[in-house]
Formats: C-alpha cells, structure tokens, sequence
C-alpha cells in the first residue's frame, strides 16, 4: 500500500513508492517493470527490499507471470523472502483481528481520562473497578467465612478463597506468559496492583468477575432480581475495563471465557465440609 506520505509523481492505483533519481519518492505501476534506475543491488537501498516486496510471488502470480518466484531483476527470490512475503490465512486473519481490536478498544476507552468525551462517569467505573478488584474479594470472603456459624457456609466461604486465590494464580501466569502492553491510552492509576498487573492479556477483573458471578448464582438462594442484578455487574466489571481503557477487546472476552472455565475448575476441585474438617484435623 502507497505511503500517503510519499511524495507522488507517478500512477495512483496498483503503485509502490520508490526513490527516484532525483531523491523524491515516485509511485510505481507493479505491471510495469521499474525504471532502470530504481533497480538498485540487493540489500543496497531500502527501495530494493521494496521492490522486491512489490515483486513478491503472490503479487506476480496474480499479474500472470510465469516466474512466480524471481525478483524484478530476474533473480531468484531468497527462501525468507518468498516466506516473508507470503503470509498465511491465519496470519492475515489475526492481524486482522489485532487491528480491529486496537481500534475498537481505542473508540470505546470513552472514560480513559477525566477529559475524555464520557469522563463524566470515570469516578463511576472507578467504582465498578473496585467491586471487581481482588483485594475486596479476598476480605469479604475471609469475614463471611469468620462470621459463618454453619459448615454449609463455611464450606463455601472457603471454596470461595480458594477460587480467588486460583484465579489470581493462573490470570498471574497468562498475564506472565503473554506480556501484551496494556492499551497505550490507560492511565495506569489502579490501586494495589502486582508487578504483572502492568500487563493486560487477560482481564483479572473480568476472569474474577465471571468466575465470582457464577459462583454466587451456584452457591447462593437468590432471588430472580438479584441474580440478575449479579449478572450485570460481572458484565458491567467487563465493561468498565475497556471504557477505562484498561484493557483491548481481546482481553475482557478472553477473561470472561478464562473465569466461567475457571468455575468448571472450582467445581471439580470442590473441598467438602468433611474433606476441609479432615485437613483442618490433620493441621490442628
Ligand atoms: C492485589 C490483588 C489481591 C489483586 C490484584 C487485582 C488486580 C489489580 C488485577 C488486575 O486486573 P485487570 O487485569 O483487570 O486490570
């Protein structure tokens, strides 16, 4: 694709930038060979690699010609070239996907700051930030548990703390892993974060607010209002990471999925009552 900031003095459509004798950047047709002068030798001039890019197999082989793999000058096409300039589906798609993502996530960062066009309701998403943060979880689980006078609820007070503590670890090592950059338009004013909360692939707010949301609808009596009161706020808590600017896109859906298998895990690794008094005997 034509750089718009090159200076033009040739064709519009179907054209790659090069440098012209005379130092400008001139626009080539990709059907026509290039002026002798813009072939430079290999690796002497960054227009070569261009002109290479702009000779690559895919592109020749859809003007028709039968070398599909020979450089403007007649060449034969270094293997990583060829490589390089032949991208998979899956390649495309992803980048495709990452584009989309940056700029969908851009657009919807309306409250990164308080001078952003919805920076009005920042101190309200600051809120929903908090209700989803760790810490508040881990407290309030640890008092529930503290003030439970029955094993049902001491069962499940300590099943919470134990999904918390999980979650924390594994959204710890995803985040640890990926290392994706948070979005460049967050202001990075979270209170208590770890080293690896700088990272933003995935969302421990959104992994923590789906896995806690089912985990209330599970565990608890509630009534309809309320159960869907509790599935606002963990889709609410995604939200909020994105219009914060937070986080992409790609990081709240993928903590949303990573929280409601998390749950499946939480589920399968269930402490009973009896289990938790057998260790609770083992440690007394
Ligand atoms: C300090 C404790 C106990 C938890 C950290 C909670 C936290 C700051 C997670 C980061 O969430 P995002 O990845 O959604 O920004």
């Amino acid at each position: 694709m034509p750089s718009p900031k090159a200076k033009t003095s040739g064709g519009r459509s179907g054209s790659s930038p090069g440098i012209g004798g005379n130092g400008r950047y001139e626009f080539m047709s990709l059907n026509r060979r290039p002026p002798q002068h813009l072939l430079q030798r290999q690796g002497s001039d960054p227009t070569s690699a261009r002109l290479r890019a702009s000779e690559s197999p895919t592109r020749r082989r859809g003007s028709g010609s039968s070398n599909a793999s020979t450089s403007s000058t007649g060449g034969q096409l270094p293997e990583e070239d060829c490589m390089r300039l032949n991208p998979s589906i899956v390649g495309i798609a992803l980048s495709s996907l990452l584009a989309t993502d940056l700029w969908l996530s851009k657009r919807l960062g309306v409250c990164a700051c308080e001078d952003s066009s919805w920076g009005s309701i920042r101190p309200l998403m600051k809120l929903i930030e908090i209700s989803g943060h760790g810490i508040p979880w881990l407290v309030g689980a640890a008092y529930c548990l503290y003030k439970s006078d029955s094993a049902a609820g001491q069962e499940v007070m300590l099943n919470l703390l134990m999904a918390l503590v999980l979650d924390l670890i594994l959204v710890g090592i995803v985040k640890a892993v990926v290392r994706r950059r948070r979005p460049s338009h967050n202001r990075m004013d979270m209170f208590a974060t770890f080293s690896v909360d700088r990272y933003s692939f995935p969302s421990g707010h959104a992994t923590r607010a789906a896995m806690c949301g089912r985990f209330l609808l599970a565990h608890l009596v509630l009534a309809a209002p309320l159960r869907v009161l509790v599935i606002l706020w963990a889709t609410l808590v995604g939200f909020s990471r994105v219009l914060l600017g937070r986080h992409n896109v790609t990081d709240v859906a993928f903590g949303f999925g990573m929280g409601y298998c998390q749950y499946n895990l939480v589920e399968a690794l269930w402490m009973s009552s009896a289990t938790l008094n057998g260790l609770m005997g083992q440690f007394a």
